[in-house]
């Protein structure tokens, strides 16, 4: 009896912390190692779209909030961008570094084939295009795969786009123009994404504090600044929140404006590609209160879903380049929207998103073609 009880107590924190969620599968495949998770937030707009992390998660709780946080990140993003799919993430537990393997890829792929077109994905932190190269052999539900294979290439370079029209949006609103050169900024993270952007700052003439717990991407940020004439600065990893610079640009792990760090920080604005800034949403409120304008997330890291979501109706690069743009007049609609209503840029992102999704709502009716992209997605 005392088991049952037991047992029912688990079921129902279990559920009350997926309330929020339509779908979420554990993968278990012992034989390659796979053990990963797979979250549908929401299909209101689409058939779930979200990136695959894989990071040394020290518990399956660690991993499942992970998770579900991600994709529910990704409907606001979906949603944002005007991209017909909805929020779905998924997370391989293990080190990236040591416990990848092809089979393990093949593994994931049969996992995401079973769910028959309800949720695509592709790379996001510790994982690459070879990754999916595999999975890829098990399913066509992938997405920013490599243009050899009829993808549309690293959707990291959009991201990074994303990131420098984020930056300009910025510049233009807090000091009249959107010129990148003579202002510094402080990049934690030079990975797939960082590194691009880094490296564009710098070539139009932007001063860089860095930092990375991976020694090459330091060296080679070092190296690319000795061919552009320029020059970076590395801290180490806890003191960049405490760097005096214009913007603060967190490309590598979420959480990372909390009650610890936000007291350090000197910037004007922060601006970002990196997912789930925010430790708390009443983090972007204390941010509002001490004048720090707060680029929302997923408005300005929208670059690589865009290009994924276009990639699944053929790709076509002036589409993407168009909506890439987007992110720059979007996030200023945002600012001047939060400045007028005097509240926070995140409510004011929030309540574009909601929008989208309650007209979409209003048109799930019973006439309504079934939830799926007007074209031809491949399956
Ligand atoms: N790749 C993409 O297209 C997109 C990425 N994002 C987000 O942007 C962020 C970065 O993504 P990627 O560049 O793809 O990942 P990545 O794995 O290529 O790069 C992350 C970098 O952060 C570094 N890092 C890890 N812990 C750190 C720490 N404590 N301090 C400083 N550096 C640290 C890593 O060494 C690595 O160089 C992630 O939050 C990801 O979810 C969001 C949208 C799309
Ligand atoms: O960038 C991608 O490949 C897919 C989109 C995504 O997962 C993200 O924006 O976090």
């Amino acid at each position: 009896m005392k088991q049952l009880e037991y047992k029912k107590v688990l079921e129902q924190d279990m559920f009350q912390k997926i309330s929020g969620h339509e779908q979420v599968v554990f993968c278990n495949d012992p034989s390659t190692g796979l053990r990963a998770i797979i979250a549908i937030h929401n299909t209101t707009l689409g058939p779930a779209l979200g990136g695959t992390r894989m990071y040394p998660y020290s518990s399956i709780d660690e991993a499942l909030e992970d998770v579900l946080k991600l994709s529910e990140g990704m409907t606001a993003k979906c949603a944002a961008s005007d991209v017909d799919f909805g929020g779905g993430k998924a997370v391989i537990i293990g080190d990236p570094e040591k416990d990848k393997s092809p089979a393990m890829f093949r593994a994931f792929g049969q996992f995401v084939d079973s769910l028959n077109g309800r949720f695509y994905t592709g790379t996001d932190m510790g994982t690459t295009m070879d990754d999916f190269v595999h999975a890829l052999k098990e399913t066509n539900f992938i997405n920013g795969i490599p243009e050899a294979f009829g993808g549309s290439g690293d959707s990291s370079i959009p991201t990074a786009q994303g990131v420098i029209y984020g930056i300009k949006a910025t510049n233009q609103y807090l000091y009249g123009s959107d010129n990148l050169a003579g202002k510094t900024y402080s990049i934690q993270g030079l990975g797939k994404v960082g590194f691009k952007v880094a490296e564009q700052l710098l070539e139009e003439g932007g001063e860089l504090y860095v930092t990375d717990v991976n020694h090459q991407a330091i060296d080679a940020i070092k190296t690319r600044a000795v061919e552009l004439g320029a020059s970076v600065k590395v801290v180490g990893i806890n003191e960049i929140y405490g760097v005096d610079s214009n913007i603060f640009v967190p490309c590598a792990m979420g959480r990372i404006i909390n009650d610890q760090t936000i007291p350090q920080l000197k910037v004007d604005a922060i601006v970002g590609s990196a997912n789930n800034q925010l430790q708390h949403e009443r983090h972007v409120q204390i941010l509002h209160d001490r004048g720090i304008l707060y680029a929302p997330d997923y408005i300005v890291n929208a670059g690589g879903l865009i290009q994924v979501a276009d990639e699944l109706y053929e790709p076509n690069r002036k589409r993407v380049l168009l909506k890439l743009k987007a992110i720059f007049d979007s996030l200023l609609e945002i600012y001047e929207q939060s400045s007028l209503d005097c509240i926070t840029t995140m409510e004011s992102a929030n309540q574009k998103c909601q929008q989208r999704l309650e007209e979409q709502r209003a048109r799930n009716n019973f006439f309504a073609r079934s939830k799926r992209p007007k074209w031809n997605v491949r399956v």
